[in-house]
């Protein structure tokens, strides 16, 4: 049993949705999956495991931000044999090219987080990158089912409130597509115990424009995105 989700071995399914919100981590299970089942509820970071299609999934909630994320994924891949995660989260678009409720996959991700330069000493900016077989299959689903997603980096920041949001229009020059606060702890993560990772997103806000969903939009709503992932998670 892993320290922060606690659940017994054999519980978590080899596959994960990660959502950050827990509220939408039952959202997906209630919705989506067959013969749910929460197999944690500590602090509150809830966690479920049913079947997809016949296939044993496991929609996990993350947490907001980097140093969160980074302890369920550990846990998942360390304690519970998970090899593939696929995140499921909200985003803030940085480009007028997007609108709200467009999907994003992330093909990469750029950060303001030291998490990396700890691991690296400083000496490299390792790149994190999304699995491409997952991400081409979450694209073939998406073409599948004639769902526009836009496959592009996103920046996985510290901050939800930032005080430079200069930056996010010379993140978006150089074709960063959006803002989100996982992504790079994710692919990372992942990369160490070389497992499969993939972001997938739905623009919750649009920041140049002033946009915003409601919280009760950011948990259940998201229909379109889950499918996504739950298609590429059982491909
Ligand atoms: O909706 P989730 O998955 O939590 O993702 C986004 O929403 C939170 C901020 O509101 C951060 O966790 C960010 O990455
Ligand atoms: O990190 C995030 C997530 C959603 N919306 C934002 O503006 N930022």
């Amino acid at each position: 049993m892993s320290t922060h989700i606690g659940a017994a071995p054999g519980e978590i399914a080899p596959r994960v949705l990660l959502p950050g919100d827990p509220q939408r981590a039952r959202w997906i299970a209630e919705t989506y999956l067959d013969g749910a089942r929460c197999y944690s509820t500590v602090r509150g970071m809830l966690g479920f495991t049913g079947t997809f299609g016949g296939e044993p999934v496991s929609v996990q909630g993350t947490g907001m931000g980097m140093p969160s994320a980074s302890i369920y994924c550990h846990e998942l891949l360390a304690e519970y044999g998970v090899r593939t995660l696929i995140r499921v989260g909200s985003c803030g678009a940085i480009r007028d090219d997007l609108a709200v409720r467009d999907l994003v996959a992330a093909s990469a991700a750029a950060t303001d987080s030291q998490m990396n330069r700890v691991r690296f000493d400083g000496l490299v900016d390792f790149a994190p990158v999304a699995d491409f077989p997952l991400l081409r299959a979450a694209v073939d689903a998406a073409a599948a089912r004639e769902v526009p997603v836009r496959v592009g980096p996103v920046f996985a920041s510290d901050a939800f409130y930032t005080d430079r949001p200069d930056l996010y229009g010379r993140l978006a020059e150089y074709g960063v597509l959006a803002v989100e606060m996982e992504s790079a702890a994710l692919y990372t993560v992942a990369a160490r115990f070389g497992a499969r990772a993939l972001t997938l997103l739905t623009v919750s806000d649009h920041l140049p424009r002033g946009e915003h969903l409601s919280s009760a939009d950011r948990e259940r709503t998201f229909g379109a995105m889950a499918e996504l992932a739950l298609a590429a998670a059982v491909a």
